[in-house]
């Protein structure tokens, strides 16, 4: 397993002059929910295909945009630098609402997408609008390892929580994350790819309840569920 991380991660350095080039542009955008659309129209669109990618993670993402197609499905598009909410969304939630456009936030990128191809988080998620539900695809890189050979809890945690918060988002706009409970069943092996599927529970005022299960490609192996209560902000409430 490391001895292929090692070997992934070099062709990963030789792939980085080419992958630079690689035009994921906004284009390729589909319709999606407005909160999923990028605030101006030259933000990349991470949240496709890559060298990195691999053979299961290409052809699962081949399976779902074939989903796309009847419109039951959609492809949530994913930039670096813009919060995937629109950032007037957050305004009143800011101490100082300058601080979200503002020279204090240039250099803030979304967590999950700071990585360099392949070596970090490597998703797209996909929405069904009518059921309440989305699927995650995840490959976890070297850069995330927990144990030897495997991902860290965090790791997961992490995307279990930015899976939830589309999930969430989509029926409840501006949300945050108040709870999170995982249970970790089987440990991830590094650089495989996992399937999170999330569903939008309860809605209960401004509480949305979530709960997701993460399986392996062919659903035979259970490695996580966890359970998640997200809240829909209150414009006339701030952070502090
Ligand atoms: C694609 C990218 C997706 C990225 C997703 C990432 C999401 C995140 O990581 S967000 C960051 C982590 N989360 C945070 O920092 C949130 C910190 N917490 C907060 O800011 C606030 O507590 C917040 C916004 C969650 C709720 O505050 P506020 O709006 O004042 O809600 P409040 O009035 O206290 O509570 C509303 C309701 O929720 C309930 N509630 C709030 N928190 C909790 C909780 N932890 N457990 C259970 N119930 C809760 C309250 O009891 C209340 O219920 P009811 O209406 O029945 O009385």
């Amino acid at each position: 397993m490391l001895r292929s991380c090692t070997a992934g991660l070099r062709s990963l350095w030789a792939l980085r002059g080419r992958r630079e080039g690689a035009a994921r542009l906004s284009a390729d955008l589909q319709p999606a929910r407005r909160l999923f659309s990028t605030e101006k129209a030259v933000h990349k669109d991470w949240a496709l295909p890559n060298p990195s990618w691999s053979k299961d993670l290409k052809l699962l993402f081949d399976q779902f945009m074939k989903k796309c197609e009847d419109g039951s499905w959609e492809r949530l598009p994913s930039c670096k630098h813009t919060c995937t909410y629109k950032s007037e969304d957050f305004k009143t939630y800011f101490l100082d609402p300058q601080l979200v456009e503002g020279e204090g936030l240039s250099q803030a990128q979304l967590f999950t997408r700071g990585f360099e191809d392949g070596l970090g988080f490597e998703y797209v998620i996909f929405n069904n609008n009518d059921e309440k539900r989305t699927v995650c695809l995840f490959q976890g890189g070297p850069y995330l390892q927990g144990i030897p050979g495997f991902l860290h809890g965090g790791a997961i945690a992490t995307m279990i929580d930015v899976a939830f918060g589309s999930c969430a988002a989509i029926s409840g706009g501006a949300v945050m994350t108040a709870n999170l409970n995982i249970n970790f069943k089987r440990p991830v092996p590094l650089c495989s790819v996992v399937v999170i599927h999330s569903q939008l529970d309860k809605l209960e005022g401004r509480k949305l309840f979530v709960s997701c299960n993460v399986r392996s490609v062919d659903e035979k192996t259970l490695y996580s569920e966890a359970t998640g209560l997200f809240i829909k902000l209150d414009p006339k409430k701030s952070s502090t």
